[in-house]
């Protein structure tokens, strides 16, 4: 009807407020008004002509006023945007759904848009911008005001420390890429209508003033700076933005979309560059920090990260290691270029990643990983001890996290470790055995016995000498699930061994020590030990100083193989202790003589005696003279010790091996036994 569909704009007649009341007002937050309004009335003649004709009176029209606010569409230097990932009343309220969201806030009194948006940035995401856009100003709600809304564009966004923010809601920082971004406003999971214009205007091509190829040029990573800076200043020149808009733009509406792809970095990086990944959970990540800066690769770098190693030949055990810091450095390695980018994943610090390029063939990269592993193992080559980081939800490790013990250091009753160990070995070597019988392929130990009597010093002897990896789990931990366990323990390697220290402080029966904990359940356990999801070739050792406490369901054969018991210091013990610790010092022998007449057999832990010989470390004679004191109103261990304690112990491990040994074989399937059979070796243990 009358002028619809023409292109030119004609002027158009405002209404007009007569009067205001206000009916309500809830401090800052809402003020109700009601207007008088005016309405100019306009009457369309024949031939498509309009023209006024008085007006009409709305005499209770609403109007709402709310603090004006600002949105943000916050990108990083890496071209990565800041979004959260937030629960909202009303979009819970009247969507029913969470929403994705930019940075934004209400705007304090007297302040301006672009400082508001300044400070909303730092204070929720931690980041900071040195470049703003206006994109817009407008109003939420087209009939009822409901304030200002401001947008803005922050580029080249740096991350200064952590935000400090005061929204109430539950909400999760994220990185997204450009891609997930435009997928995320397709698919309708920005819940308000202010952040889809503010997503929006910077991303579409066509809604505002950059064109998909700023955007594109703006966002991505890498993006040569200078060009950023031509670009931008090109905003504010007409005669540079001409030359541009028309280069650029002229370019990129030539090309469809699809072409653009082939067009793109990644495209032409896939084509003549190679990328190798490494995630943070893996060790190989520690080993490249560490090499890329021991061997002087990060001598033009100057954004560092400091960490600590664990170190045999440093003094205290550990010494200061440097690695690159957080974003991109360029090296050579055997006169290849080679860039490297460290990037942290999602919006914690738990998880990283690290990518190695170069032009041409993987060939030089992974050369360079190859030398960094060597590096890493041979560097002090410690244990490799995974635990579960709850930030990354998964294992997680540092090179040289342990340094290795001898087997020799750990003193048991003559042959015992020796017998275990064998044992180990035996499981590890006959993957094919138990393959072929249809056999789980795992194996189990119990650790047993009175603090400080080695279990734990086993365990490290172990993993040192068939280089080993141990993952350790705390299952006390109250963010440990059943499932999280389940997925941690299918995640173990073949051949690595799972360890579970101090299960009776978890479970006294069946009964978790901490019932109100969200944690792991005991048939959570039972289901990670043996279940569908159970690691195969992984060997578990559970430690307890109370065997008793544990239920039977827990130990029983085919989850618990070989039970160790654990004693107090049997004479022996005590003498090859007091032996090694004073190895090349004359007349040891007969002191440690001495030493066993004065701490009967079964009466102080090993680790016990090992700390009182540590206060005479050159001094064999009063570690002697004064070695009453260890025995005097104290067994060294809760659990109850006698004379003879070791001696039972050292028979409880005879009757233990010889019932594995039955129950190995009672459970054996089909096929003949063959020679390489593992249980043939529990045999050979029993002397
Ligand atoms: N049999 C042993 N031979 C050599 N050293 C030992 C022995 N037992 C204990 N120690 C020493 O005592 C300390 C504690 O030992 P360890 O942690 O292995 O004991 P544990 O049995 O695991 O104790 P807990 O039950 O409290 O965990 C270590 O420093 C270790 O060197």
């Amino acid at each position: 009807m009358g002028d619809q569909g023409l292109s030119s704009r004609r002027e158009l007649q405002p209404w007009k407020c007569l009067s205001s009341k206000e009916i309500l007002h809830t401090g800052k937050w809402c003020t109700i008004e009601e207007h008088e309004i005016s309405l100019p009335t306009r009457v369309y003649t024949e031939g498509g002509k309009s023209e006024m004709s008085g007006s009409t009176i709305i005499p209770k029209w609403i109007w709402i006023k709310s603090p004006s606010f600002i949105n943000v569409a916050a990108v990083t230097k890496e071209g990565k945007w800041v979004v959260f990932h937030q629960t909202k009343y009303a979009c819970m309220k009247s969507l029913n759904s969470n929403t994705l969201a930019p940075v934004g806030g209400y705007i304090d009194e007297n302040e301006e848009p672009l400082v508001a948006a300044k400070r909303e940035l730092l204070e929720e995401t931690g980041y900071v911008s040195d470049n703003w856009v206006d994109l817009h100003a407008s109003v939420p709600d087209a009939n009822r005001g409901c304030g200002i809304g401001h947008l803005f564009l922050a580029l080249d966004c740096e991350f200064k420390g952590h935000g400090e923010s005061d929204d109430l809601e539950e909400q999760q920082l994220l990185l997204l890429s450009t891609d997930e971004i435009e997928d995320a406003i397709l698919n309708g999971e920005f819940g308000v209508q202010s952040w889809i214009a503010t997503l929006s205007m910077v991303y579409s091509p066509n809604a505002f003033s950059f064109t998909e190829w700023e955007v594109t040029l703006l966002t991505s990573k890498g993006a040569h700076p200078f060009l950023r800076y031509v670009l931008r200043s090109a905003k504010n020149n007409l005669l540079l933005s001409s030359i541009l808009i028309m280069f650029v733009g002229g370019l990129t509406r030539m090309l469809s979309r699809n072409l653009l792809f082939f067009m793109s970095r990644e495209y032409i990086e896939a084509l003549i560059m190679s990328t190798v990944e490494v995630r943070n959970e893996d060790p190989l990540y520690g080993f490249l920090l560490s090499y890329l800066y021991d061997n002087d690769y990060l001598r033009k770098t100057n954004s560092l990260i400091a960490f600590t190693t664990q170190s045999k030949r440093a003094r205290g055990g550990s010494y200061l290691s440097f690695g690159p810091g957080e974003g991109h450095h360029i090296f050579n390695f055997d006169g290849r270029r080679i860039w490297m980018s460290r990037v942290m994943l999602g919006e914690n610090f738990g998880r990283q990643k690290i990518l190695l390029q170069c032009y041409g063939k993987p060939e030089p990269l992974k050369q360079f990983i190859a030398a960094a592993r060597k590096h890493g193992f041979n560097r002090d080559s410690g244990i490799l001890v995974y635990t579960v980081s709850m930030r990354a939800m998964g294992w997680v490790t540092q090179p040289n996290s342990r340094p290795r013990r001898s087997l020799k250091s750990v003193i048991l009753e003559d042959g015992r470790a020796e017998s275990i160990v064998a044992d180990v070995e035996e499981f590890l070597k006959s993957q094919t055995w138990y393959q072929e019988r249809g056999l789980g392929y795992r194996r189990g130990y119990l650790f047993y016995g009175p603090p400080g009597s080695g279990k734990t010093s086993l365990l490290f002897g172990i993993a040192s000498h068939f280089d080993l990896s141990i993952y350790s789990l705390n299952l006390s931990d109250p963010e440990l699930t059943d499932s999280l366990l389940q997925t941690l323990m299918n995640q173990v390697p073949t051949g690595s061994m799972v360890v579970l220290e101090d299960v009776d402080s978890v479970f006294v029966g069946r009964q978790s020590t901490e019932p109100k904990s969200k944690s792991v359940t005991f048939s959570g356990l039972l289901n990670a030990i043996d279940g569908v999801a159970a690691g195969e070739g992984r060997i578990l050792f559970l430690t307890t100083n109370h065997k008793e406490k544990l239920d039977p369901a827990l130990i029983r054969p085919g989850r618990i193989d070989l039970e160790v018991p654990f004693c107090l210091s049997t004479t022996s013990q005590m003498k090859r202790l007091f032996l090694e610790f004073y190895q090349g010092i004359e007349g040891s022998a007969d002191l440690s003589d001495e030493l066993t007449s004065v701490i009967p057999s079964g009466q102080i832990s090993m680790a016990k005696l090992q700390g009182h010989l540590l206060k005479y470390k050159i001094d064999p004679k009063s570690a002697v003279a004064s070695a009453g004191e260890l025995v005097r109103g104290d067994t060294g261990g809760s659990v109850q010790s006698s004379s003879n304690e070791a001696e039972c112990c050292i028979t409880a491990l005879d009757e233990e091996i010889t019932r594995n040994r039955a129950e190995a074989l009672r459970q054996l399937p089909g096929p003949p036994r063959r020679t390489s059979c593992p249980y043939s070796l529990l045999s050979r243990i029993k002397t």
